[in-house]
């Protein structure tokens, strides 16, 4: 793929339907879980993609069996042993989800990756193993590169977790937890973000026969087993969040098919956020339908629950007729990039006046101007240049490639979408 990326400008309507692969997030879940089971799982329909791959790679150096079967996974746990390296790349979910699992084995295992995530905080999974009886080296950082010495077991028992700075902290630790000798009973230090995150691990769990129950101050999980379980995978909301942001932009109508009827992912609540921003949203027969009116409404929302989504949220807020306020998401600067900081520097780069609060983003709509964007190793802002390029012709984004987090063809897919006539939009 060439290093800069002309993303295509639509003056007329688009009207598409669109498929997606799994959820990156139901993926990683049911990974873990699935190594941790009492015999085989297979996955159906899991994201391909280099976070996912990257955990599959991981289980497998700690010796689970992760096999394709047509585009399924099918993993077969191993007693799990180090020594063992692991590549988190710039994985958050491998970062955390990966170390209570390596906590089980026995031998050492080394994580580390970009980078980036040697800058991505990670200090109240540590302190948390520590406490639950583990041994981490990390030379003080709280951060990777570390090494968790396995034992083979692990004591579990009763443990204050700060989560403040990421979901995945509490998910990993409750994901493991029924394979420690007394489960786990975790108690918050502070708030936690991505709530519908840890919802989702709740489920995961509960799918698998596991005993996880909400306390006062957390959640307790009783040791057991995990269950073996086949399982389809639901398609990724968020990444369809650029897909349906297109039908706004364009006053078109776009469709993402098998849209689940409930769901924990984040992207669920784009039904919402996308109608208070002016679109007709409606289930069909195929999935979600989105049609935009050619205004995109601003928004005042605090999108802590549903961080994810704030890219391409904010880059419709650049496109919209007044100024919004999104809040809730300082929890943003420690993901790929510093988002808040990346989008304020796209956003402004396109003619938006921007504003930074120490936990979101003012942004109002100012004369918009062709730019070239940086992508920030981030695949959600290659997603918010591309939505902002259907408005702003002349768009480019440098070394779109890192789109491969979670979506690898995503441009490919775009391309496509726009390179389509204008229907007749009855
Ligand atoms: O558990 C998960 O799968 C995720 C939780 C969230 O993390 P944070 O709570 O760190 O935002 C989310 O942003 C991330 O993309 C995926
Ligand atoms: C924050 C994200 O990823 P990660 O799982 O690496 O935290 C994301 O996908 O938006």
């Amino acid at each position: 793929m060439s290093q800069v990326w002309t993303t295509p400008h639509r003056a007329t309507p688009v009207d598409a339907v669109v498929a997606l692969p799994g959820s990156k997030s139901l993926t990683a879940r049911a990974l873990v879980l699935a190594a941790l089971a009492d015999g085989p799982s297979r996955l159906v329909r899991p994201l391909r993609a280099r976070d996912t791959d990257l955990m599959a790679a991981a289980l497998r150096a700690l010796g689970v069996s992760v096999d394709e079967d047509g585009g399924d996974w099918v993993v077969t746990p191993g007693g799990l042993r180090g020594p063992a390296e692991v590549d988190a790349g710039l994985a958050g979910t491998v970062l955390r989800f990966l170390p209570p699992v390596a906590a089980l084995a026995d031998g050492p295992v080394r994580v580390d990756g970009d980078p980036r995530l040697r800058e991505r905080p990670n200090a109240g999974l540590v302190a948390a193993l520590r406490d639950l009886g583990v041994q981490v080296d990390d030379g003080g950082r709280g951060r990777a590169p570390f090494t968790v010495h396995g034992t083979g077991r692990v004591r579990g028992g009763a443990v204050t977790v700060d989560a403040s700075e990421s979901s995945q902290i509490v998910s990993g630790l409750l994901l493991a937890a029924a394979r420690f000798d007394r489960g786990v009973d975790l108690a918050l230090a502070g708030g936690v973000p991505s709530m519908p995150h840890v919802e989702m691990t709740v489920e995961s769990l509960r799918e698998r026969g596991v005993d996880v129950v909400r306390t006062e101050q957390g959640w307790r999980v009783a040791p057991g087993p995990v269950a073996a379980r086949d399982e389809v995978l639901e398609p990724d909301l968020s990444n369809a969040a650029p897909f349906l942001a297109a039908a706004l932009v364009t006053g078109g109508r776009v469709t993402v098919r098998d849209w689940p009827a409930e769901t924990t992912q984040p992207g669920g609540r784009l039904d919402a956020l996308l109608g208070a921003m002016g679109a007709h949203v409606e289930r069909t027969g195929e999935g979600l339908r989105v049609t935009g009116s050619g205004t995109v409404r601003p928004l005042v929302a605090d999108l802590g629950e549903v961080g994810e989504l704030t890219p391409v949220l904010a880059a419709l807020c650049a496109l919209a007729d007044g100024t919004s306020r999104l809040t809730g998401v300082g929890h943003l600067r420690g993901h790929e990039t510093d988002r808040l900081q990346a989008l304020d520097e796209v956003l402004t780069s396109v003619g938006a006046r921007v504003e930074q609060l120490p936990d979101g983003l003012v942004v109002a709509p100012g004369p918009l101007r062709a730019a070239r964007l940086g992508s920030y190793a981030d695949h959600r802002m290659v997603h918010a240049a591309a939505v902002l390029g259907l408005a702003v012709d002349g768009v480019e984004v440098r070394d779109p490639g890192a789109v491969s987090k979670t979506l690898p063809d995503f441009v490919d897919r775009w391309n496509a979408m726009l390179a389509t006539p204008a229907g007749a939009l009855p």
